[in-house]
């Protein structure tokens, strides 16, 4: 393993990742193994959950595709400097931003959306110059097997490289140094690599999980509202890091909230759900047991099947569960909805911040005030009102958790960023050291007075203010250019002090 790192890191230091043409390459090599693999891509992705060829296509595929286009698109000007905004100091030099790679990412990818949630941070990565190991989760295993086949077939194979293993390979990756670690899964496992990356001083974006709240107002179409619920909450069989973990909704509501549900579960799935090419299954035994142990004690109010031998659990809703219940202390990850009744949306606010922060947070109202006040009024990673999952989908925004549900984000732009260091570059140059006397030792009022003016700009806001402001400024680059080679006198500049010329009653700002 580290001689294989060695290998990335060398191919790093060669400075082939970096150039624009070298990226844009690369990424247009992913496009085409998403073309040129598709069956492959789907068929894996499909065999580790179960998963129907459209919905592996419309969930993983096209998201990928997406991403590369905006990012082939929009990388030539995302790699370009920034002009920085200078100051009476820096009018004549050069100032800006130029974002360059951090180094060798290490890419912990997870096994619910096994192609996107690894392949979408890789494009980042590769976007902003780095080189990069990934390791896919070893629990999506057919997916894992194919990215270690396809991703040297197509991307350059010092630069990039995948790893494939479980916990114990994971152990040893997490005790290499690497310029920054991008992991997806766990709040539990997620201390476990931050702790490793602090040995290192190494950054990290950590895209963890968490309980996702659901208001449902009473001023809302119930219809559509539970429609869209149902598709988020039992798409991949409730395995969705940002699924409506459990809905939050008035007494009253609760048993229409139920009703609807299954008649959208109907809808969607038909009357044999098992037979349904579009219901997934749970990725493994562990976690169908898991789940299965949170339905212990609980009202089942619609669902409840279950099979271990194909590890299928129908779509299910609990009712009136008490907010002490182990279903309510920990991320379900499984298609099971418990309904928690409150009050009102005061009672719903109150009961999410007494939480930890949630990844996503879903509203239902017809009420624009009401929707704002809680966003207001909560914190959680990201928010869809009137619908769930869908922020996600939207490139422009960053996708990323917030407290205990994660830190940093991506998507689009947001990853470009996340993968690069933004560099602060400023050129001077080795003439006008006339200005630069005003901070060299010893120092005196009269340079502190410079000092302010030139750097806090204290003076008066008015407009005549601003124009002795602009006539001095012109003034003093003309008398700093011809004061080059004089020093400053003790007594400072023979320029009426900025102090004296531009304080007023009306005050500094
Ligand atoms: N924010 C996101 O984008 C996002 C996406 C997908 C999943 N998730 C979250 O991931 C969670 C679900 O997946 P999961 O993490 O439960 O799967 P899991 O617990 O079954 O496995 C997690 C991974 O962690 C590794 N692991 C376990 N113990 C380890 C250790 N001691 N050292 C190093 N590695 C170790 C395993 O090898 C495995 O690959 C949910 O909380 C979900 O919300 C978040
Ligand atoms: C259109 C539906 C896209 C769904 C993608 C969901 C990815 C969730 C990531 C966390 O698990």
């Amino acid at each position: 393993m580290e001689s294989r790192i060695q290998r990335v890191r060398d191919a790093f230091a060669s400075g082939r990742s970096r150039p624009l043409r070298f990226r844009l390459q690369q990424l247009e090599a992913l496009r085409r193994m998403m073309q040129e693999r598709e069956k492959d891509i789907l068929q894996a992705i499909g065999a580790d959950l179960c998963k129907s060829e459209f919905n592996a296509y419309s969930q993983e595929v096209i998201t990928i595709l997406g991403e590369l286009d905006l990012v082939l698109e929009n990388l030539p000007e995302w790699v370009t400097a920034t002009p920085a905004k200078k100051n009476l100091l820096t009018m004549l030099d050069e100032a800006y931003v130029q974002p360059e790679p951090l180094g060798v990412v290490l890419l912990i990818g997870a096994w619910n959306y096994p192609f996107v949630l690894t392949i979408q941070p890789l494009i980042g990565a590769i976007a902003a110059g780095n080189a990069v190991i990934i390791k896919p989760s070893e629990l999506s295993e057919k997916t894992a097997q194919l990215l270690a086949k396809l991703l040297p077939q197509y991307l350059d194979q010092d630069l990039y490289a995948v790893i494939n293993g479980g916990i114990p390979e994971t152990t040893e990756l997490l005790k290499q140094r690497f310029d920054h670690i991008f992991y997806t899964g766990n709040t539990a496992v997620g201390k476990i690599v931050m702790e490793a990356a602090a040995k290192h001083l190494t950054p990290v974006t950590l895209e963890l999980g968490g309980k996702s709240p659901c208001y449902v107002d009473t001023d809302c179409d119930l219809d559509i509202a539970c429609r869209r619920i149902t598709w988020g909450k039992y798409m991949n069989c409730g395995q969705t890091c940002i699924a409506p973990d459990y809905v939050l909704c008035e007494p009253s509501l609760q048993h229409q909230i139920v009703q609807k549900i299954k008649e959208t579960v109907k809808e969607f799935y038909g009357e044999n759900i098992k037979e349904s090419p579009d219901y997934e299954r749970i990725i493994n035994l562990r976690h169908f047991k898991r789940i299965l142990n949170l339905l212990e004690g609980q009202k089942i109010a619609f669902g409840g099947e279950t099979d271990e031998a194909t590890r299928y659990i129908a779509p299910t809703i609990l009712t009136d569960v008490d907010p002490e219940a182990r279903v309510m202390q920990e991320e379900i990850f499984g298609p099971i909805l418990p309904i928690v009744p409150v009050k009102d949306a005061d009672e719903a606010i109150k009961f999410i911040n007494s939480r930890e922060k949630p990844l996503a947070f879903y509203i239902f109202s017809h009420n624009d005030k009401l929707v704002r006040r809680m966003i207001d009024g909560t914190s959680s990673g990201g928010v869809t009102a009137n619908d769930v999952i869908m922020h996600f989908t939207l490139s422009s925004l960053p996708f990323g958790g917030v407290g205990s549900s994660g830190m940093g984000a991506y998507h689009g732009k947001y990853s470009f960023d996340t993968f690069s260091h933004q560099r602060p570059c400023l050129l001077k140059s080795l003439k006008r050291e006339g200005a630069n006397k005003l901070r060299y030792p010893p120092n005196s009022q009269s340079k502190v007075d410079w000092a302010k003016f030139f750097i806090l700009k204290r003076f008066n806001r008015g407009k005549l203010g601003l124009l002795l402001l602009a006539l001095l400024g012109v003034v003093a680059a003309v008398l700093l250019k011809l004061r080059l080679h004089c020093p400053i006198s003790s007594d400072g500049p023979q320029i009426p002090r900025p102090s004296s010329v531009f304080k007023s009653e009306a005050g500094y700002y």
